[in-house]
């Protein structure tokens, strides 16, 4: 997250770490709790990743280096993409991972709501971003999970900052003008989470954006509230 700051413990109980095991083992992407055995992320998370056996959630973490062998980590049962996607700027970008066994909640780790279809003209006002992402576009990723709060921008403003792309109404655009504050790299997968009527709602998920931060270059997000069937037809 560029132009964040840090969270505190227990403060977004649905983000967890997506890492990878390979030689070695890495944070690549946020993810949220939606349900006690399933998380939502970005497809575009699992490019050239799709065996489910190389990948570790870690839920109710704030700082990833107080991530040991003694933490708590779930392995992957099986993992499904979107089947129209192709790649994050042409949307779809949405994935979900199934847990091998099912978490209990507690304070630190427990579901945010999905948003239903009928909420797809909701006005949101209070939405943040979360993850262990880049700051800044050349970076490294956080060892605190930082957030920012960021204003939606409308899809007609935000096609007309992309030119190059079409900008659907299965996406939704977060940003300010003279840029700042933004997701980034490693940010990937995680919510854009909204506060509405004291209630929290997973309305997107980190996609892409040209650059980080940059003025009038808002980030893209998937739309969740366009999926909320495909995901109760995957998860139920
Ligand atoms: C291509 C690239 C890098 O190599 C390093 C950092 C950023 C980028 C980049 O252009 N955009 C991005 C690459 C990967 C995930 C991203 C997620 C969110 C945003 C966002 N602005 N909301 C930009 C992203």
């Amino acid at each position: 997250v560029v132009g964040g700051t840090d969270s505190v413990p227990g403060e977004w109980p649905w983000q967890v770490s997506l890492q990878v095991k390979l030689s070695t083992q890495r944070h690549l992407c946020g993810g949220s709790i939606i349900s006690n055995q399933w998380i939502l992320t970005a497809a575009h998370c699992i490019d050239n990743l799709e065996n489910p056996n190389i990948w570790r959630v870690y839920p109710g973490i704030l700082k990833l280096s107080e991530i040991n062998e003694d933490t708590p980590v779930f392995k992957v049962q099986e993992i499904i993409i979107h089947p129209q996607y192709v790649i994050a700027e042409t949307g779809y970008d949405i994935a979900l991972m199934k847990l091998d066994k099912p978490m209990n909640f507690t304070d630190l780790q427990q579901p945010i709501c999905l948003p239903s279809k009928e909420e797809t003209n909701t006005m949101y006002t209070h939405c943040w971003v979360i993850g262990w992402g880049y700051t800044k576009e050349q970076d490294q990723v956080q060892d605190i999970l930082q957030k920012a709060t960021i204003p939606l921008v409308s899809n007609e403003e935000c096609q007309t900052r992309y030119q190059q792309d079409r900008i659907d109404n299965k996406m939704i655009c977060a940003g300010y003008r003279k840029g700042g504050q933004d997701a980034c790299k490693g940010d990937s997968g995680g919510p854009l989470s909204c506060k509405h009527e004291e209630i929290w709602y997973v309305v997107g998920i980190t996609s892409w954006g040209e650059g980080c931060a940059r003025p009038e270059q808002p980030g893209v997000y998937t739309k969740v509230a366009e999926y909320a069937d495909w995901i109760l037809e995957k998860t139920m």
